[in-house]
Parts: structure tokens; C-alpha cells; sequence
């Protein structure tokens, strides 16, 4: 875990919040509403309950969870009609440098998830002090292998290396990340469409879409200007014909900016930033930050939140993704998507 953060957004909020003794009241409460959501506060001591109707609450709530399920059923029939129909399995290959926790914890996932779907999975793990050159060997042995159609180097690479050299060796045809420049030219350019979408903005997009949310003619912030996140949603939202700004470390006055916003997406790492007064009444949220923020109640001995402070923006945006369940199982199934997309193209298969 890169770092672990003691965070809380205060609540302002107009939902009843009890304060009690956690573990003597939660069972009783339990039984008593239809919905609870538990938050620890940071000494670890004390807990609020927010209690609120259970169809108020839930009604707003982008499940990604459920979408991506949904997504990997589909594909699922595709690899076996592609397995039956000209004998071919789809292929994703992972190369992971280093022993980052978060990071192997994300490589795991996208295995299963492969298993589940019937895509073949490969995986090179190398150490954290390999060389470039190993891991260029690597690349360019799936590049060459035709039983892989898609290639992952998990991100951020160890600091000794360059990470944009080794993307850019992967092979354009089977960069199911969408990261090679090549590929993000072409999602920028008018007129010409890229390869593969890098798949995080593309479960955002994909999560609009599906909960049918308009996007053409819309205000739409990004938060956050990362290659791999904000920069192609940012992309994306303008190709939906979304009138697009992006905030980014140096703006000034954020909120401003996010309460003319129709549609945020918010990429920056920083836990529970984006406060409820910062969201146009109505707004649709999606949350793709992932912040460890410590406690001691949680198996892990922490727990995931977003950028956005969900209690707070829950009660003022007519849609909001939740972290966890929300973007994270929507990318790993677009790189499955991807996959799949990327099997078919190579084998000619419609
Ligand atoms: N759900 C998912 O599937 C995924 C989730 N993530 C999560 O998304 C988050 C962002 O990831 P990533 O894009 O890789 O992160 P980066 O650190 O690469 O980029 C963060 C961006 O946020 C901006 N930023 C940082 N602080 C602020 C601030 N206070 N106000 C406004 N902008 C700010 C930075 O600005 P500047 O450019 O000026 O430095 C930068 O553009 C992380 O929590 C990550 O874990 C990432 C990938 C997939
Ligand atoms: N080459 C590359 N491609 C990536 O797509 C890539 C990467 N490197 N490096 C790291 C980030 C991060 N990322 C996530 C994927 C899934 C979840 C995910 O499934 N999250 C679950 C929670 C998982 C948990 O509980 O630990 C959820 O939000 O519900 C999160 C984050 C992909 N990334």
C-alpha cells in the first residue's frame, strides 16, 4: 500500500447521526432500519451511524459491482462461441515488476476475473531490482507469443525505470491498457479511433451509459490529469460531445469550478477531497479515487475510500458511484472487454 491516510469528512449532513458505542448498539439498529452505513471516525473510538430510508439512499447508487457482472456474463458467452465456433481462447498476459501489496492485490483480481470469464491468463513476476531490459524481454515475448492478445505491465513500475520506454514497446495490437501513445493520439485526435480505450475512463464512460445518464451538450469536470485516468477521461467525455474542464493540482478555487459541473469524475488520490457544498445540486458523480485510509475495525486493518466524500455528496447528487463497488470492478472488466475485442481483431473473428 502506497500510503495508508486518517481521514474523515465531517459530517454537515441532515440524516440523523447517533453516536454510540460501537459494538453494544449496532446489532439493535441493524434490526430496527432498512439501511445503515457505519463510518469510523479517526481515533477509532467512536462510530457514526447514519441511518436514512433505504430507498432514498440506494436509488442514487451507480452499482459497478452489478454493471460488471453484468459485462463479464456477457463475455463470457462470446469467448465460448469464439472457443466453439474457430478453436480460439483469448489471452491476457500481466507482468508485474516489484512487491507492492496493492499492486499484486490488483494482479490477482484480474486473474480470476479471467478465470471467470474462460481467457487464458499469463504472468511474469519479476523483482523489484530486475532490469529494464528484463522487462522489455518479457514484453517482447508476448508480443511475439500468439496465444497472447492482450499485455499488461501493472503501474507504477519501479523508480529506475522507464516506464514510458517499456510501454511503448508494447505491441499496438495487443495494448488492451490503452496506454501506448499511438493509441491515446488517436483518442484525441477528431476522426480517428484508437485501438483500445484505456479502461478506467472507460468503465466511467461505460457506467454513464448504462444508467443512462446524457452526457452530450453537459458540463463535465475531470479531477486530476493522469495518463492513465484523467487525461483519456477528460478525452472520452469530449468525444460524448460533454462541454470538458480539467481540474488539476495548480487550480484554483476547485469547488467553484465542480458546481457548474452536470457530470464530475474524480481521479486524484486524495481521500474524501471533493466535499458535498462542492456539488451541483443533481449532479452525477463517479469516484474513481481508491485511498486506504486506516482502521483498525476493518479485516485488512484498513479500508477503501474515494475522493469524494459520499456521505456528504450522496444527499446532493441525483447519482454516485460508491468506493468499493464502483469504477475498480468496471476497469478490470473493459481490460476483459478489451481482451476479448483484441482476440476477435486479431483472429478475424466477427
Ligand atoms: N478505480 C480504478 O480502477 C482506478 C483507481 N485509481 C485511483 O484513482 C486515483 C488517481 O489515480 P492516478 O490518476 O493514477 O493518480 P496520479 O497521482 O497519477 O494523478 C493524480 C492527479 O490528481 C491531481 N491532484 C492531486 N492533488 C490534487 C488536488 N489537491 N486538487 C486537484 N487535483 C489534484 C494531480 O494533479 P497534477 O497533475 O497537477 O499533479 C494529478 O493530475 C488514485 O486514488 C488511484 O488509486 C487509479 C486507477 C484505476
Ligand atoms: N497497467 C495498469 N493498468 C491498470 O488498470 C492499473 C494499473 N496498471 N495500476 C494500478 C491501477 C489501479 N487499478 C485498479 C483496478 C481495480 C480495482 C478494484 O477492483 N477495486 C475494488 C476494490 C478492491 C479491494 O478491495 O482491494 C473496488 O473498487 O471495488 C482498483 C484499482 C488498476 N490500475
Amino acid at each position: 500500500m502506497a500510503s495508508m491516510m486518517f481521514t474523515d469528512c465531517s459530517s454537515s449532513t441532515t440524516s440523523l447521526l447517533i453516536h454510540l458505542n460501537r459494538r453494544s448498539s449496532t446489532t439493535l439498529l441493524r434490526q430496527s432500519v432498512g439501511q445503515l452505513r457505519l463510518r469510523t471516525t479517526v481515533s477509532g473510538r467512536a462510530c457514526s451511524l447514519s441511518i436514512r430510508s433505504a430507498d432514498a439512499a440506494s436509488d442514487k447508487v451507480i452499482d459497478g459491482k452489478a454493471v460488471a457482472k453484468t459485462i463479464r456474463d456477457e463475455i463470457t458467452v462470446e469467448v465460448s462461441r469464439m472457443k466453439e465456433s474457430i478453436g480460439v481462447v483469448p489471452g491476457l498476459a500481466v507482468i508485474l515488476v516489484g512487491d507492492r501489496k496493492d499492486s499484486a492485490t490488483y494482479v490477482r483480481n484480474k486473474k480470476k476475473a479471467c478465470e471467470s470469464v474462460g481467457i487464458q491468463s499469463f504472468e511474469v513476476r519479476l523483482a523489484e531490482d530486475s532490469s529494464e531490459e528484463e522487462v522489455m524481454k518479457s514484453v517482447s515475448g508476448f508480443n511475439d507469443d500468439p496465444s497472447v492478445h492482450g499485455i499488461l505491465v501493472q503501474l507504477p513500475l519501479p523508480s529506475h525505470m522507464d516506464e514510458q520506454n517499456i510501454l511503448n514497446a508494447v505491441s499496438i495490437e495487443k495494448d488492451v491498457d490503452g496506454f501506448h501513445p499511438l493509441n491515446i493520439g488517436r483518442l484525441a485526435m477528431r476522426g480517428r479511433e484508437p485501438l483500445f480505450v484505456p479502461c478506467t475512463p472507460k468503465g466511467c464512460i461505460e457506467l454513464l451509459h448504462r444508467y443512462n445518464v446524457d452526457i452530450k451538450g453537459k458540463r463535465a469536470v475531470v479531477i486530476g490529469r493522469s495518463n492513465i485516468v484523467g487525461m483519456p477521461a477528460a478525452l472520452l467525455l469530449q468525444r460524448e460531445d460533454a462541454t470538458v474542464t480539467i481540474i488539476h493540482s495548480r487550480t484554483k478555487n476547485p469547488e467553484e469550478i465542480t458546481r457548474e459541473a452536470d457530470i464530475i469524475i474524480s481521479a486524484v488520490g486524495q481521500p474524501n477531497m471533493v466535499r458535498g457544498s462542492w456539488i451541483k445540486p443533481g449532479a452525477v458523480l463517479i469516484d474513481v479515487g481508491i485511498n486506504p485510509v486506516e482502521d483498525p475495525d476493518a479485516p485488512r486493518g484498513y479500508r477503501l475510500v474515494g475522493d469524494i466524500c459520499y456521505e456528504e455528496a450522496s444527499k446532493v447528487a441525483s447519482a454516485i458511484t460508491p468506493v468499493p463497488g464502483g469504477v475498480g470492478p468496471m476497469t478490470i472488466a473493459m481490460l476483459l472487454s478489451n481482451t476479448l475485442t483484441s482476440a476477435k481483431r486479431i483472429h478475424n473473428f466477427q
